[in-house]
């Protein structure tokens, strides 16, 4: 391996970053707390060094990633199992069976970074059991691991297998399952979708149907050639889909209902639309703000909450991209499935209805409105649909057709509605699972 690779590199200072790995998964496992927040407030990690920060990233990802192998490597190699005080230690052989099964660091490095790590602690007497079993771990290696049927289902938590096993089937659970102990590729959408081959080039990537540009993970999205400009931003193909959807907005007055970051405002401007864009958090349209800034486009941004937001005029097209759980973007968020629980997903199916009324009433009489979420579970999706039009919300749905969707046409369900799963292009590198259905205000 390359002294560049995250993988296996010892950092300027091992513990240190490791220390601050533990940290974080304490604060992602036990207090559910997304990880990308609490790294971005986490002070020790701005302060590491760009490598260091990789290495960490990457091997929070990967205990997250494929937390059920490595306790169940765990489980066959403890003679007993840790108190429950010994929290601290269990996240420690976490990190090092999963450096030592899955990122190819090399066996000492990860034995005794992991020893040190609980050496002068009050766990101290645990560094026995640390050294001896991640010896065990290095020495049987493979042997221990899950097959890749297992492995998908072991990583999955049970209420997530459960819920997609009887949406979509057991092969499909078991292919969407699969699809999340991969690493994301990067997609760009353009602001102007005629400049594909050129940028497909300078980018190295390839065009997907549909216009999205793909290439593989890594390095800074910063550095990259277009960014400062704005000629592309990144954003899932899966997520493209809802924004073409409303079809041709040209010079319509559009509202982007929970905006923020920007992705599908973006998408609606590079339309040619004039867009509202509104979201209930203020930071997350400062990010919005700077996103328009840099790709020289202009929309009226509006910080409420859209439930209770009342324009002075109706719009042609709404597009709610609703808060949900995200379980459709674990591949690129693996802390979703152990921070989310079917609590959260019967919360936000409530804020879900109440979105969908109040972008109903937004409409003129013939209006479009395009309903999204990121998530794989039914309950944030056609149930929702279902449940407005049974409360008598004034929509009725506009089925789309599977020749609006290159390449999709398997995602378009017998009601015209959308539904994507991060299994479909796996070969390519699959997508964000997301719920899409088109419908259009009553007169
Ligand atoms: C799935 S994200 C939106 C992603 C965005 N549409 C894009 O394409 O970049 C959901 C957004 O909903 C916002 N949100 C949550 N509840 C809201 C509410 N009641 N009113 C407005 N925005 C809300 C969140 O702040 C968050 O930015």
């Amino acid at each position: 391996m390359s002294r560049s690779d995250p993988a296996t590199d010892v950092a300027a200072d091992p513990l240190a970053s490791r220390r601050l790995v533990l940290q974080v998964l304490d604060a992602v496992l036990r207090r559910a707390q997304p990880l990308e927040d609490t790294l971005a407030r986490h002070a020790a990690f701005a302060a590491l060094d760009a490598r260091d920060r990789g290495f960490v990233r990457l091997l929070l990802a990967t205990v997250l990633r494929r937390l059920g192998e490595v306790d169940a490597v765990l489980a066959a190699c403890l003679e007993k199992g840790l108190p429950e005080t010994a929290r601290m230690v269990v996240d420690t052989l976490r990190i090092g069976v999963a450096q030592l099964l899955f990122l190819d660091t090399p066996a000492h490095a990860a034995v005794d970074t992991s020893v040190r790590l609980v050496a002068g602690t009050p766990q101290d007497r645990f560094k026995g059991v640390v050294n001896g079993v991640l010896r065990r771990v290095a020495r049987e290696g493979a042997s221990l691991r899950a097959d890749a049927a297992d492995a998908a289902r072991l990583n999955t938590p049970a209420w997530l297998w459960q819920s997609w096993t009887a949406a979509y089937g057991a092969a499909a659970a078991q292919a969407v399952a699969a699809q999340h102990l991969c690493e994301a590729p990067l997609d760009f959408s353009l602001r102007d979708p005629a400049t594909a081959a050129s940028w497909a080039a300078q980018l190295g990537a390839d065009i997907l149907p549909g216009g999205t540009l793909r290439r593989a993970a890594g390095g800074r999205i910063e550095d990259l050639p277009g960014y400062a400009d704005g000629t592309w931003w990144v954003q899932d193909a899966a997520a493209a889909l809802p924004a073409r959807l409303l079809g041709d907005v040209a010079g319509r007055a559009v509202v982007d209902l929970c905006a923020a970051p920007g992705g599908k405002t973006l998408q609606l401007l590079a339309m040619g639309a004039q867009v509202t864009a509104v979201d209930i958090s203020a930071r997350r349209l400062a990010r919005l703000a700077d996103n328009l800034r840099r790709a020289q486009l202009t929309a009226e941004l509006v910080t409420a909450d859209a439930a209770r937001w009342q324009p002075t005029a109706a719009a042609d097209a709404v597009l709610l991209d609703a808060p949900c759980s995200a379980t459709g973007t674990l591949r690129r968020h693996p802390d979703i499935a152990r921070t989310k629980g079917p609590a959260d997903v019967a919360r936000l199916a409530a804020v879900q209805d109440r979105l969908l009324a109040a972008a109903a009433g937004l409409l003129r009489p013939g209006g479009l409105l395009v309903y999204a979420v990121c998530s794989l579970q039914p309950e944030e999706g056609p149930q929702r649909v279902a449940a407005a039009l049974h409360a008598g919300v004034p929509l009725e749905t506009v089925p789309i057709a599977p020749d609006e969707l290159p390449g999709l046409a398997d995602a378009v369900g017998p009601a015209g509605d959308v539904r994507t799963l991060p299994s479909f292009w796996a070969a390519q590198g699959g997508m964000d699972g997301f719920y899409v259905a088109r419908l259009r205000r009553r007169g």
